[in-house]
């Protein structure tokens, strides 16, 4: 039995704009199953909104996105949707429910409210997958910030994406369980074939786990490509404002030395 051949996420000449103001202009980009991209750019430059613009919740100003059959736009909005899993940045859950049940959420759909053997089955395997087994009985908005980012985390593993969405899901991480999450996600990138998409403000951690660099700025996209070609002192001062030194890891990864920010 041949494996099917999954199609590449393209996008095509985006523009998006928000609250009436352009954001983003001629982004073209073709992602391929079983890869691992990080966005990375300064704040307020449309990484977010680029990721709610490929779920189809905000519109586009202008340009197609598709993945294979389906098209942004032209494709049912349910369909379309069905083909990400998206986890926000903001996960904040005031909510009386406890940690296995926020994830078994995550395939509250497919389940039409009945919760079987093997949803349950797979809610644990997550959630021990991602360390957090013992913390299943808990109400959620006692979690703390970090515990709570991998229990949204296992949630959005629930579904079966095509394209996995995060944005910065590391951020209230410490370092070891920044690891875990990133070195789960890639391993799961690379078995479901999934086109994994991460916004990530630590270009260190962006070189390590991202098969290619997203690097969004000046309203547009800077630059795309493999961390090690494009990751350079002179596209982090042109990106960021700021003076660094790149070296390279023992693995050949570039690694990021800031130095000073360049005076305006
Ligand atoms: N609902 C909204 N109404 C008005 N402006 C918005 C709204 N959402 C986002 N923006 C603006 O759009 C711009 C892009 O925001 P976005 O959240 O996409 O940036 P980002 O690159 O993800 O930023 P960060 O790195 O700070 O998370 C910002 O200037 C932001 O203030």
């Amino acid at each position: 039995m041949t494996a099917p051949v999954l199609s590449p996420l393209i996008l095509k000449s985006v523009g998006l704009s928000i609250a009436g103001q352009p954001l983003i202009r001629d982004l073209s980009l073709s992602l391929t199953p079983g890869h691992l991209y990080a966005i990375i750019g300064p704040n307020g430059t449309g990484k977010t909104s680029l990721m709610r613009a490929l779920t189809g919740e905000i519109p586009l100003d202008s340009g197609h996105v598709s993945l294979g059959e389906a098209t942004l736009g032209r494709s049912h909005r349910t369909d379309w949707h069905d083909l990400f899993s998206y986890m926000p940045q903001d996960n904040t859950a005031d909510i009386a429910m406890t940690v296995l049940e926020v994830v078994v959420m995550g395939r509250l759909k497919a389940l039409d409210l009945h919760i079987d053997d093997d949803t349950l089955h797979q809610a644990l395997h997550r959630l021990d997958a991602t360390g957090i087994l013992p913390l299943a009985d808990r109400l959620i908005g006692t979690l703390s910030g970090g515990q709570r980012q991998m229990a949204f985390f296992a949630q959005t593993l629930m579904r079966d994406p095509r394209v996995m969405l995060l944005d910065e899901p590391v951020s209230a991480l410490d370092l070891s369980h920044q690891l875990a999450l990133l070195d789960h996600l890639a391993d799961q990138t690379r078995r479901h074939q999934w086109i994994s998409v991460v916004i990530l403000h630590d270009l260190n951690l962006a070189a390590q786990y991202a098969d290619a660099l997203i690097v969004l700025g000046g309203g547009g996209l800077k630059a795309f490509g493999p961390p090690a070609q494009i990751l350079t002192p002179a596209l982090i001062a042109d990106t960021y404002g700021v003076e660094a030194d790149v070296l390279s890891d023992r693995h050949g990864r570039p690694l990021v030395q800031p130095l000073r920010r360049r005076s305006a």
